[in-house]
């Protein structure tokens, strides 16, 4: 399309925005942006409606249709309360709401509120922030036919977001995003019930905390472990955010004594002020929680991101120095002991599973069908992860989680938890050192085990209209330009999810990928083992590029030489693909 049209189309919404149903605050705005004669911010905050992605919606806060604000909630809201109204006529219907730390958080929650309310939906409103997974808890706790987070995760501090769940406590999932999207887009500013009917608001407060932290109690595997180790040395960050005060209680709920959380960042605070980034994937965020284990020299490092649902692990090396896990690496932890541990206790009767995304190693693929443990392979997103427990129960589920740094070990949230997964990881913490052992020799042994594996993740950054073409043709470059080998190494096998094609690329055969809905992910495989994933971000403005390498690993002194073998492979796929 021509900039001109592009132009225009923005400006025709944006003078829809000069309508005194928005309030004067947001009417100036709008007739700044329309009188500037540079028109990016323009064309940034009009031409494209905010989407639902990976994680519902997310974007920066401000005025336009593609901006976070109280009339793009609003639509989201009034058409989500369309549809749920629709879905469940002549019944009564309640839905959870809850927010993160951000800046307008809890305006934008209040907002939610009152629209549910004014559309006869009774709400449940945690009192203050709270984190995601004790949100999706809620819905199903309490009946509720659907709830929303207010939230942008661990995006930088402009964001906000709106993460949108069902009834079984999920975010959605075809068809009901769809069909919420249908009935948002059909919402004029008008039709946007705004006045809240405050009787049907319920607050929830500390009471309910309680409740969630039982709940996640549940999920101890070695009690007698931590009643022993009572007092490893834990230090935590919740990078300002909503686990400042769920996760120490939690620890302290499963019996831990010495638990250190870092106290600048255990302010909650929408600037993140201590931070570049408040994502646990950044080794940069994890810099004071170091500081302070290095101080007192604690046996484990944990950070949450600011809704609580992301997870990063610090561990000490043999040489002693902190080094971090990254998300593969704790996803392998958590699914050996689990596995082990279920084993021990003769919990494993058959049929049990695990779900993994595809750009997760292949190695818990590996350590799952060792133990006859069947492993589902599902997009990115928990919401797929979510999807599988739909579909075949809770029951049989024994933990799942993704690269990016996520895992849920029950099916009582059915989003990552990382309110659940700090305390499980603590709780392995003290089963190791009751053997003797630390997290590194026990990660070393789950290699020498099962394989080595090494994964790295990289992405590049593209803001904006224009990133996001840049996005889309990098991707189809290398749909289309597939290299024929990568380092040295022949592409045996291609996977591109948005023709769910799977092509040998050495006899031209071709099968379908056994997915139902399709997605813009391209995978190559090499002839040496190596697994090369490419898909846009569904959150920021990122491609993302993952990278796994397999090496030999005969015992655990083979670590080091095998890392740095699967490393060096690494960086020359990098270099091959001229990504750095
Ligand atoms: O950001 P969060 O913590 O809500 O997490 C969400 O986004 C992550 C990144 O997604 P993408 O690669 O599409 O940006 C996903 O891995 C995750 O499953 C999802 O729940
Ligand atoms: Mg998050």
């Amino acid at each position: 399309m021509e900039n001109n049209d592009i132009i225009k189309i923005a400006r025709n919404k944006a003078e829809k925005w000069l309508d005194k149903a928005y309030d004067e605050k947001t009417r100036a705005e709008a007739k700044r942006m329309l009188e500037n004669t540079d028109t990016t911010e323009l064309v940034e905050s009009f031409y494209n409606d905010l989407e639902f992605g990976t994680g519902g919606l997310r974007g920066i806060m401000g005025v336009g249709t593609n901006r976070m604000n109280i009339y793009t909630v609003g639509a989201a809201t009034q058409g989500f309360s369309n549809y749920i109204n629709k879905m469940f006529p002549n019944e009564k219907k309640a839905v959870c709401i809850g927010h993160d730390c951000r800046h307008n958080s809890r305006l934008f929650s209040e907002t939610a509120a009152n629209i549910f309310s004014a559309n006869g939906i009774h709400v449940y409103l945690f009192e203050d922030l709270r984190p995601t997974p004790e949100m999706s808890f809620a819905i199903r706790e309490l009946g509720c036919k659907g709830g929303v987070i207010l939230t942008a995760s661990h995006n930088p501090k402009e964001y906000n977001g709106y993460k949108a769940y069902w009834d079984d406590g999920s975010q959605l999932v075809p068809p009901h995003d769809k069909n919420v999207i249908e009935e948002v887009k059909k919402v004029q500013v008008s039709d946007i019930k705004f006045e809240g009917v405050p009787k049907m608001i319920t607050v929830l407060g500390t009471d309910f905390d309680k409740k969630y932290l039982d709940k996640v109690k549940t999920l101890s595997l070695s009690p007698e472990a931590i009643q022993k180790e009572h007092d490893l040395k834990i230090v935590f960050t919740p990078l300002h955010g909503t686990t400042y005060e769920l996760v120490p209680a939690s620890l302290r709920n499963w019996g831990f004594t010495n638990i250190h959380t870092v106290p600048e960042q255990s302010i909650p605070d929408g600037d993140f002020p201590t931070v570049a980034s408040a994502n646990p994937e950044e080794p940069a965020a994890f810099k004071m929680a170091l500081d302070l284990a290095r101080k007192i020299d604690a046996d484990l490092a944990m950070a949450c991101d600011p809704d609580g649902d992301r997870i990063g692990i610090a561990v000490k090396n043999d040489a002693g120095e902190w080094t971090l896990l990254n998300g593969n690496q704790t996803n392998i932890i958590f699914t050996e002991y689990i596995i082990r541990r279920k084993k021990e206790l003769n919990q494993l009767k058959g049929g049990e599973y695990t779900v993994k995304t595809i750009v997760t190693t292949e190695l818990i693929k590996d350590i799952a069908e060792k133990n006859h443990i069947i492993c589902y392979d599902v997009y990115t997103g928990f919401k797929w992860i979510a999807d599988v427990i739909r579909k075949e129960g809770g029951e049989k589920f024994i933990g799942g989680g993704e690269e990016s740094f996520g895992y849920m070990p029950g099916a009582f949230t059915r989003d990552k938890d990382g309110v659940s997964a700090t305390s499980l990881m603590a709780e392995i913490a003290a089963w190791v050192k009751m053997q003797n052992k630390t997290l590194y020799s026990f990660l070393k042994e789950i290699y020498a085990k099962y394989g080595f594996s090494q994964e790295r993740m990289i992405y590049i950054v593209r803001k904006g209209l224009s990133g996001a073409q840049e996005i889309k043709a990098m991707m189809e470059e290398f749909r289309h330009n597939t290299p024929k080998e990568i380092n040295h190494s022949p592409v045996v096998l291609k996977k591109d999810y948005l023709s769910l094609e799977a092509t040998n690329l050495q006899t031209g055969e071709k099968t379908h990928l056994n997915f139902e809905t399709k997605s813009d992910v391209l995978q190559f495989f090499l002839a040496d083992g190596s697994k090369i994933s490419v898909r846009p971000s569904g959150t920021e403005p990122k491609i993302k590029f993952y990278f796994e390498a397999r090496a030999q690993m005969k015992d655990v002194n083979e670590y080091e030489r095998a890392q740095q073998e699967a490393n060096a492979r690494i960086d020359a796929i990098i270099k091959d693909l001229k990504l750095q």
